[in-house]
């Protein structure tokens, strides 16, 4: 705690502090079936989660016990719904948040390429040094909203965890998606149910196949429900930029910036597999 001042009456005021990070929770045995030869990257990554995680108020400090089993192992096991390939793979996690589930993909598989796609530039400074910290190589950071990025990131996968329901999600991202790519949504318990409520918008956005999977079944006490998306050949960009004007947050930040930077219509760079 720190003393920064004397109220009137001459008593210290106590300044708020940021929460007191706890030492990381021991590594349980099923990180190392998850991360094989990776383990120690994803100890040093729990451990700096635990810290400046904790401090820069990326994850609540109620979470340091279950940083294993609830965050980093949950989001690692996702790697199963990614085939190895021989060449490098691109991922786009969009709403990184703490590097999950991006870090903990990174981490658990060399051979990906992960994009991590997040707004607020506090988290993706935390981002930028925890990929420094950790000396991964197969990382970019994105200071940006997923529906800007359409023009300039595109790849077979996209993941997010707990960014929004599945058809938000779904309007911002399946432009970022390759022909035949797939979102990948990590979801709770009711990921059937919230499929079978959204079935008919996703396939109005160009869905041609989504089902809901479990990983880690046999590593976690709990496995990640993941809902997935998959696209056709041809996803209609032009119906999703129809929908973009239309929220009060993106109409907002047109009207405050100079007019001469605004575009109108569909914008420069579009890739044409995307049109119909
Ligand atoms: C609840 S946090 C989840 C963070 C992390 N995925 C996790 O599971 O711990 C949601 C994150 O999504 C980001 N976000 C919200 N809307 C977004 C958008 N349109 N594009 C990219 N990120 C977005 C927020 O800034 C926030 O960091």
């Amino acid at each position: 705690m720190t003393h920064d001042a004397l109220d009137p009456a001459g008593t210290p005021v106590v300044a708020p502090s940021a929460p007191t990070p706890a030492a990381p929770p021991p590594t349980p045995t099923a990180a190392a079936a998850v991360f094989g030869d990776h383990v120690e990257l994803a100890e040093h990554f729990v451990a700096i989660l635990s810290d400046t995680g904790i401090s820069h108020g990326l994850i609540g400090p109620r979470e340091t016990p279950r940083l294993w089993d609830r965050h980093v192992l949950n989001c690692a096991v996702v790697q199963e719904a990614i085939p190895r390939t021989e060449r490098t793979q691109q991922v786009i996690d969009v709403g990184s948040g703490a590097g999950l589930p991006g870090l903990a993909l990174a981490i658990a598989r060399p051979d990906l390429h992960l994009h991590l796609v997040e707004p607020l530039a506090r988290r993706t400074g935390w981002l930028t040094g925890t990929v420094a910290q950790l000396g991964l190589t197969n990382v970019t950071v994105h200071t940006a909203r997923a529906e800007t990025m359409w023009d300039q990131l595109h790849a077979p996968w996209v993941t997010a965890r707990a960014v929004s329901r599945i058809v938000q999600l779904a309007e911002w991202t399946l432009p970022l998606l390759e022909a035949g790519g797939s979102l990948l949504a990590l979801k709770g318990s009711r990921a059937a149910t919230e499929l079978d409520e959204s079935r008919t918008a996703l396939t109005r956005l160009g869905v041609v196949d989504a089902g809901v999977d479990a990983y880690g079944a046999d590593l976690l006490d709990e496995p990640t429900i993941v809902l997935r998306c998959t696209i056709g050949d041809v996803v209609d960009r032009r119906r999703f930029r129809a929908r973009q004007p239309t929220s009060a947050g993106s109409a907002r930040r047109r009207a405050d910036r100079p007019r001469a930077s605004r575009r109108s219509g569909p914008g420069v760079g579009d890739r044409p597999r995307h049109q119909p």
